[in-house]
């Protein structure tokens, strides 16, 4: 595990497997319990800051939603030192209002995903994190002004409803998702989400939007082929957006999200079994210290 603090990881996903102007790169191959991480972690410099930047799909777009290590991604980034973590998704749109090409720092999420591991904790371990605000509220802000600041046009909150995969929507899911309030539609906001808080994380998305799924009537229904045909044309925003948003990261992590686990975390510190001590090491070592 190293010392030096890395105040920002950047998850790129569909469309963005390159941080652009991140430089003197270092290629590291990390081996976590939760087996390999989707790609080889980059770390580099960005506007004079320690970022890492991590291939959600690997950089050559391998790893299907469903099949993503999510426990390794994050386990991971916690053993290099990360303190937050900016996640770029595509998403399709729920509402006429958020049209392809807009930007969303989403606020709320449902969970439509099932099977898929989503928690570090188990084996004599229990924790309840906190999750009613799934999202980092200093990292939304920061994300939202950069994202502003890039030029592009940015919707503060929306309702990411996390579906399965990696089929998308029938019309009546669509009509469905509507109908329980979602804006948004992706399928890797979850566990993500989660294990950030867990592993105590600042954790937001910048939501990319790529179409309008399949509810719209005046539209076609989303295919893969759409979606990228908008990234595409998309992603330079986006990737700006990044850029902007590390000149805007708070010093500090200064949020609860650095202290998660103070109130989740059921059961006193010795009676953590020695194996889970071992495979929790980076996310229990702040905890275990009784630090800040
Ligand atoms: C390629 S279309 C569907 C794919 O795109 C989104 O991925 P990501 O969040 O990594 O940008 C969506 O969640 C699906 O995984
Ligand atoms: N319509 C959609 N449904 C699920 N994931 C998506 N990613 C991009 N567009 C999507």
């Amino acid at each position: 595990m190293t010392t030096e603090k890395i105040p920002l990881a950047v998850i790129g996903g569909s469309g963005f497997y390159e941080m652009p102007g991140l430089t003197d790169i270092e290629e590291v191959e990390v081996a976590t319990p939760f087996g390999a991480p989707s790609d080889r972690i980059r770390i580099g410099t960005l506007e004079g800051t320690r970022v890492a930047f991590l291939a959600r799909h690997g950089r050559q777009h391998t790893i299907l939603p469903s099949e993503l290590p999510q426990r390794a991604n994050f386990w991971a980034l916690k053993s290099l030192s990360v303190e937050r973590v900016i996640s770029v998704s595509a998403v399709g749109s729920l509402r006429e209002s958020m049209v392809p090409g807009h930007l969303v720092v989403p606020s709320q999420l449902i969970d439509r995903t099932w099977g898929r591991p989503s928690t570090f904790f188990g084996d004599g371990l229990v924790a309840h994190i906190s999750f009613a605000e799934p999202f980092c509220g200093r990292m939304r802000a920061a994300a939202l002004e950069a994202a502003r600041a890039a030029g592009a046009t940015v919707h503060d909150g929306g309702v990411y409803v996390v579906m399965q995969g990696p089929a998308f929507s029938t019309r009546a899911e669509s009509e469905l998702h509507r109908a329980w309030g979602a804006d948004l539609i992706g399928m890797t906001a979850l566990p993500e989400a989660k294990l950030a808080r867990e592993a105590e994380l600042c954790y937001a998305t910048l939501a990319c939007v790529t179409d309008y799924d399949c509810w719209h009537e005046a539209e076609e229904a989303v295919d893969a082929a759409t979606v990228f045909a908008t990234l595409q044309r998309n992603v330079a925003v986006s990737q700006e957006a990044v850029r902007l948003l590390v000149q805007r990261l708070p010093e500090r992590q200064g949020c609860p999200c650095a202290t998660a686990l103070d109130a989740a975390i059921v059961g006193r510190r010795e009676a953590v079994p020695a194996d889970v001590r071992e495979r929790l090491a980076p996310i229990l070592a702040r905890w275990l210290g009784g630090g800040a």
